[in-house]
Formats: C-alpha cells, structure tokens, sequence
C-alpha cells in the first residue's frame, strides 16, 4: 500500500534531505511537503522530482507558527489523505542566534569542552518574540503549532489497525535545566530554542504513554550538527569551514529502522572512521513533568480554540499560559 508521509519544515536542509532521503528508499510514497513558503516549497518539490522523476510529492501550506494556519492545513490534510503512516514534526527556528566567545573561550580549556561542542551548551542564547496569537515565537514554531497538527489529524494518525509514527526533529542543545513547567513559553529566559527542544523530547514521552494503545508512536531523532540556513544564521559559512575539521565528529547521520525506545533520543554521529551510526541515548526527562506538560498543552489548546472560533484576542492567551 502507498505510505503517506508528511514533512513539516520540508523546503529546506534536514527537511529537503530527509524527503531526499525518503524517496530513495520507497519511490512509492505519497510524500507531502508541509511549508510555509509557496515559493520555496515549490523549488524543494521540483528538485525532488528532477532525481525521482515519477514521485508523488504534494505541497501543503502550513505555517505550523499560526493557530490558524495549522488548523486550515489539517482540514487540507483530512480533505487529502485517509491515513497518515509517517508525520515528520522538523519545520523549526532559532531567531537571533547569539554565541557566546567568552564562554566558549572558557569552555575550550574545560573539562566539559566536549559536551560544549556536541551541545552548545551555555554558548547559545536567542532573542525570542510574541507572534500574532500572542505566543512565544519559538515554543509556537517548534512545538505548539506541532502539538496541534497531531491532535487535528488524530483521526487520521490513530486508526484501528494501522500504526503511525512522529518524528521530532529534536536536538542535543535541548537541556532539562533551560526548560521550566512554570514557563513552558520560555517567556523569561534567554534560551527557548534549548527549551522547545527539551519540550518535545518531553511531549514526545508523554504521546507514547497517551497514544500507543491508539497505534500511534512518537520518537525523537537528533540530527548532530548541520550546515543548513538556521546554522548559517548562527555563524557564517567560512566560520564552519574553518572549524570543520573539529566538527567532523558531531556530523551527519545515518537511521536504522529498530524498535525505538520512547526514552532514548537517536543521534546522529560519526565514528572515528568516518562510518556513520545512529545511537540511542536514554533522555533526561520524567514522567511526571511529561504528564504535566501534556495536559498544560491540552489547556492551551482549549484556549487557542476558543479563540480561534471568537476569531480574535492575543491577550487573553497571553495572561492564561
Ligand atoms: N542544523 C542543525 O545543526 C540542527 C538542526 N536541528 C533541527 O532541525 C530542524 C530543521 O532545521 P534545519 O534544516 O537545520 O534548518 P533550516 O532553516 O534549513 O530549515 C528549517 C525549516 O523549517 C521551516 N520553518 C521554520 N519556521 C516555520 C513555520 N513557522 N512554519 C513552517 N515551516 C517553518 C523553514 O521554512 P522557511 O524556509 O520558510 O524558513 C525550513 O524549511 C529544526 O527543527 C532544527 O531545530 C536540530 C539539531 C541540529
Ligand atoms: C569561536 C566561536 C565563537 C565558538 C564556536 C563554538 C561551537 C562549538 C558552537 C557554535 C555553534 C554551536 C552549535 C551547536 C554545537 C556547538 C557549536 C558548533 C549545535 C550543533 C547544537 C545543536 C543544535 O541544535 C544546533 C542548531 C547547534 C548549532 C550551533
């Protein structure tokens, strides 16, 4: 049977890569490229069908930083498909990359220089934003707008007898401590792409433990690092060719379909010679947050919804979450 795969973020780096990537391994697939750029959405299209000439690629508008938008595409994809087989949650952002040089200075003669260059870890910080619904730009991007288009397309994702999957393009930069359950907006820090991140990692959990029952599985992939627009947009191109021969080691991936664990994330690495593998790592998240998360989304969702249909009014989201 012909699998439906859906791609958030497809127009571009991983995404583009990974439909590359999809349609070398099955050319039968039903692949729909959700983005939000038309433009940009319909050269991805076209340069995937000058190397697979007979793939069927569709295109779907989706903003997945708008309520409203994800709630129009998801009534698209209900009108479109009967099913869906793979949901691939990757479309994300960054805004306002800022490196720290001293910490990394600092880092570099540590003990944690490691850790440092696979995670970036205390050397990333962002200048996040309110969006037109009133939400945080980056926990809107990365993860709500995410959680909606799952709970829109439920009925096509949790079907009697058919088992789906979502894949979250999560990341290594996500850490417990950048994330708060009092602030899953990330409102009053400075780091909300590493806690979108820990978010979906945690979200991820708490779907497994919701949905399995309903044929429906969630895991977490983690891509190392790669030279895309949004790492581009942290540093220039000839600062990552300078500094690729250390980076090689946190490079790109390789995916093994297994048994995933709905603990572990799958990261992408490099060995010493070069092959590529992918290896679980069990995540630092607890049930409980992952609960907690799950039903402080589900509010959220009620408020969006009820301001969706009232057609209006940003601030009452932003007072209520
Ligand atoms: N590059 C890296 O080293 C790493 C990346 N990641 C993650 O990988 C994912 C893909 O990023 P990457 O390929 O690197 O970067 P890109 O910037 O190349 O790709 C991001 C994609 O997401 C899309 N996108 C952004 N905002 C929205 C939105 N509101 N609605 C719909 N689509 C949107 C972009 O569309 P548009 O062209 O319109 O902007 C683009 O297609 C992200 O989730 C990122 O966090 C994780 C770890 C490392
Ligand atoms: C001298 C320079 C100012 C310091 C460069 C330090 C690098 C070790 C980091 C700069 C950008 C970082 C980065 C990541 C890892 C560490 C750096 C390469 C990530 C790969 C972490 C995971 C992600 O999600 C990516 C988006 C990060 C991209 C930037």
């Amino acid at each position: 049977m012909q699998r439906v795969v859906i791609v958030t973020g497809a127009n571009s780096g991983i995404g583009l890569a990974l439909c590359e990537r999809l349609l070398t391994e099955d050319s039968q697939l039903r692949l729909c490229l959700a983005c939000r750029n038309t433009q940009r959405a319909e050269a991805a299209r076209s340069a995937l069908l000058t190397s697979h000439t007979n793939a069927h690629v569709d295109l779907l508008h989706l903003d997945v930083g708008s309520v409203q938008s994800v709630f129009t595409a998801a009534q698209e994809v209900k009108a479109r498909y009967s099913r869906i087989d793979f949901l691939y949650l990757n479309a994300g952002i960054m805004p306002n990359p800022q490196v720290d040089v001293k910490a990394f200075f600092k880092g570099l003669f540590s003990r944690n220089v490691i850790n440092m260059f696979a995670t970036a870890e205390g050397l990333l910080t962002q200048q996040d934003r309110l969006n037109s619904d009133g939400l945080q730009e980056v926990f809107a991007t990365n993860l709500f707008g995410h959680f909606l288009l799952i709970r829109e397309l439920e009925p096509l994702l949790c079907q009697a007898g058919h088992t789906s999957r979502i894949v979250w393009t999560s990341s290594s930069n996500a850490r417990r401590s950048a994330f708060s359950i009092e602030d899953m907006q990330h409102r009053n820090g400075t780091e909300p792409y590493s806690s979108s991140k820990y978010a979906s990692d945690t979200l991820s959990l708490a779907l497994n433990r919701h949905k399995n029952n309903q044929g429906l599985f969630s895991a977490v992939i983690c891509p190392g690092l790669v030279m895309t627009n949004l790492t581009y947009g942290i540093l220039p191109s000839f600062f990552w060719t300078l500094i690729m021969p250390i980076m090689w080691l946190h490079w790109l991936f390789l995916q093994k379909s297994e048994s995933l664990d709905p603990r572990a994330k799958y990261h992408s690495l490099t060995s010493g010679l070069g092959t590529n593998y992918t290896q679980p790592r069990k995540m630092d998240i607890d049930d409980e947050m992952s609960e907690v998360l799950y039903s402080k989304l589900l509010d959220l969702e009620r408020v969006v919804r009820g301001e969706a249909n009232e057609g209006n009014a940003a601030n009452k989201l932003i007072n209520s979450t």
